[in-house]
């Protein structure tokens, strides 16, 4: 009994693409990690750290990770970029949101960025990954200080978990798409966009 249930509840979610949007301030490794999903989850070589740019638009990656389709959104994060990533909140499932954890002085700024976020009601109820990156320099805090730094307040009953990663290593990062995965399985936005998409396309008829 306990394998048809699994085995429909796996089916419904195979179906599914999951949009995951990598938010965080310029310099934060978003790109980086990007290029580290790519290589860790299509076994391609991913660019390596001194071909990648500061990102203008928009980079777009598409993996297979704990059984789901994932794509993966990765905005430009200065200043004068932020005003984008409002217009892929409303079709995101779940955020990731980038810190360069060895680098104290950008703290102040992921904060007031990341509290925007937050703010914002089209991304009501995704999930949240928060990534103290860059953990392969000794200077790197650990994500417990991170978030003790960071103090948010705006979490309610959002799922979310604070991650050490290195995207240049891969510290951290398998543990931290299997935990975003079950998180978007058993989101209630989830359902939500789903049943936006199915009207959507009845509406197409
Ligand atoms: N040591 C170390 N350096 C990293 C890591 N991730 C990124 N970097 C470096 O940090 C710098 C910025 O990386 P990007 O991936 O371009 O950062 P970004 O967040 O995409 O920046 P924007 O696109 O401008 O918003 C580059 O010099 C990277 O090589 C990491 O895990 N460890
Ligand atoms: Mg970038």
């Amino acid at each position: 009994m306990f394998s048809l249930f699994y085995g429909l509840w796996k089916y419904m979610f195979s179906k599914i693409e999951f949009h995951v949007l990598i938010l965080g301030v310029h310099k934060a490794g978003k790109t980086s990690l990007l290029e580290k999903l790519k290589s860790i989850y299509l076994n391609s070589e991913g660019l390596p750290p001194d071909r990648i740019v500061p990102t203008v638009g928009l980079n777009i990656g598409r993996v297979e990770a704990s059984n789901a389709k994932l794509v993966f959104w990765d905005l430009g994060g200065q200043i004068g970029l932020r005003t984008i990533w409002e217009k892929y909140y409303e079709e995101a499932h779940a955020v990731v949101f980038v810190i360069d954890a060895s680098c104290p002085a950008s703290f102040e700024d992921s904060k007031s960025a990341l509290e925007k976020v937050l703010r914002n009601d089209d991304l009501r109820g995704a999930p949240l990954l928060i990534l103290a990156n860059k953990q392969d320099l000794p200077e790197a805090v650990s994500s417990e200080e991170l978030a003790r730094y960071l103090d948010l307040k705006e979490l309610g009953e959002r799922l979310y978990l604070f991650e050490a990663v290195s995207a240049y290593d891969g510290m951290g990062i398998k543990y931290a798409i299997e935990w975003l995965v079950d998180a978007m399985e058993r989101s209630k936005r989830t359902e939500t966009l789903r049943i936006r998409a199915r009207a959507g396309e009845a509406g197409n008829i």
